[in-house]
């Protein structure tokens, strides 16, 4: 059985770094693309629509979660997240490229505070805080050891 922990995110086949679900596509399906520094484009896929033309906030707070780790993996290779807040100030509208700005707020031992803003041209439609972890080495082991722990499930649950 391959060791869960040894996992880290690898270069797609097309190059891009991609967390697991994506690899297969080699584009990532949340429509989240870096660009400069800790500059992100974004845009939100129309299936993602939570009403009409406008995105779900379920994928406003992944696509965070997915910047604000991007930004911390530039250093660290191994990061879970711990909370994450997000503020919906406007509809974010789908299908429009928009720019997402990522900060690292502080960052001590495995402990990490970080920010991002989403906006499209002047404005601010979403804003972002969040506290990552360095993943402790056996974050995945322990996982399975609980999860195997538990009772099988039964047709009554
Ligand atoms: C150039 C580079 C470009 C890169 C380009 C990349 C592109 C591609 C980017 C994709 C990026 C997407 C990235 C998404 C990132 C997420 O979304 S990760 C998924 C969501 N987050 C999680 O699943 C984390 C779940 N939570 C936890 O595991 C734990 O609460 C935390 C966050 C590790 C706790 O951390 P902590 O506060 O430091 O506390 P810690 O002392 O470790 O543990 C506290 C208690 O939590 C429990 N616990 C902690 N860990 C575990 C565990 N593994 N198993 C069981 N119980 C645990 C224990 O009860 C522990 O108490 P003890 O029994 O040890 O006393």
């Amino acid at each position: 059985m391959p060791d869960s922990d040894s996992f880290t995110i690898e270069p797609s086949s097309s190059g891009r770094m991609l967390c697991g679900g994506c690899v297969p596509d080699g584009v990532c399906r949340l429509g989240v693309e870096p660009r400069d520094g800790m500059w992100f484009d974004v845009t939100c896929p129309r299936h993602w629509q939570g009403g009409p033309g406008v995105a779900h906030g379920g994928w406003i707070a992944a696509a965070f979660d997915d910047v604000l780790n991007t930004a911390a993996l530039r250093t660290e290779p191994r990061m879970v997240t711990k909370s994450l807040s997000v503020e919906y100030l406007r509809p974010v509208p789908v299908d429009r490229k928009l720019a997402v700005l990522a900060r690292i707020e502080r960052h001590e031992g495995r402990e990490w505070t970080v920010s991002a803003r989403m906006t499209l041209g002047a404005d601010t439609l979403a804003t972002a805080h969040a506290e990552l972890r360095t993943r402790r080495p056996d974050h995945y082991s322990r996982h399975e050891h609980w999860l195997a722990g538990l009772p099988l499930p039964t047709n009554e649950n």
